[in-house]
């Protein structure tokens, strides 16, 4: 069986009871975990949006030499993942991607991939996210991507089971 370490402590991350800014933790937390292996890198996180990059590198293409469509969708999921984590209402103790789409609307080869990702809907149960990805070489918008975070609450309020992110 594969071990993965739990760096993710979520509500510990979110609430601040390590030290350093957000930004820094969710940073932190993800060592060893895919967005860590794609070297993505936080510069902003906080309530409603976050901002981040990876430098384009021989992991991140397909076999045929494209930008792999994945790396993108990787970065605005985990952007969203964390702007979620950031975002969770009173209460909710974790969070799951339900659905996400993307268009690929340009292609990038070189240099950085920029995301910038908001919440354009905070609900009870779900969050909707919106990031939009953009080549930091040319500046154009190579994809546009929409999720839907599922929230989660503990067992007593939900009637269910422990959080996502609380599975060993
Ligand atoms: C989204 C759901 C929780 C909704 O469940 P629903 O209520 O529709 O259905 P059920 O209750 O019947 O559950 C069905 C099935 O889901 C699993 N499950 C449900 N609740 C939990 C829970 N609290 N903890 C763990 N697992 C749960 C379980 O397998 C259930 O089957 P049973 O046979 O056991 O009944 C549910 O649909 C669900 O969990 N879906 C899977 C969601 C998922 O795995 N998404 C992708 C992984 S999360 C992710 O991708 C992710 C992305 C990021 O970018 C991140 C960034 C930063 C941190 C974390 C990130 C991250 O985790």
């Amino acid at each position: 069986m594969t071990e993965v370490a739990n760096n993710l402590a979520l509500r510990e991350i979110a609430a601040g009871g390590q030290t350093g800014p957000l930004v820094e933790r969710i940073n932190a937390s993800q060592a060893g975990s895919l967005p860590g292996l794609l070297d993505f890198q936080w510069l902003e996180a906080g309530r409603g949006h976050i901002r981040g990059r990876f430098e384009i590198a021989a992991k991140h293409f397909s076999p045929h030499g494209l930008l792999h469509g994945a790396s993108i969708v990787a970065l605005a999921d985990t952007a969203c993942g964390f702007g979620c984590l950031a975002s969770l209402p009173d209460g909710a103790i974790g969070f799951a991607t339900g659905e996400l789409k993307t268009n690929f609307i340009g292609a990038a080869h070189e240099g950085g991939v920029s995301c910038e990702a908001r919440l354009v809907h905070a609900g009870r149960t779900t969050q909707v996210w919106d990031a939009e990805i953009r080549s930091e070489a040319t500046g154009k918008t190579i994809a546009l991507f929409r999720c839907t975070q599922m929230l989660l609450y503990p067992p007593s309020k939900a009637g269910g089971r422990a959080a996502q992110g609380e599975r060993s």
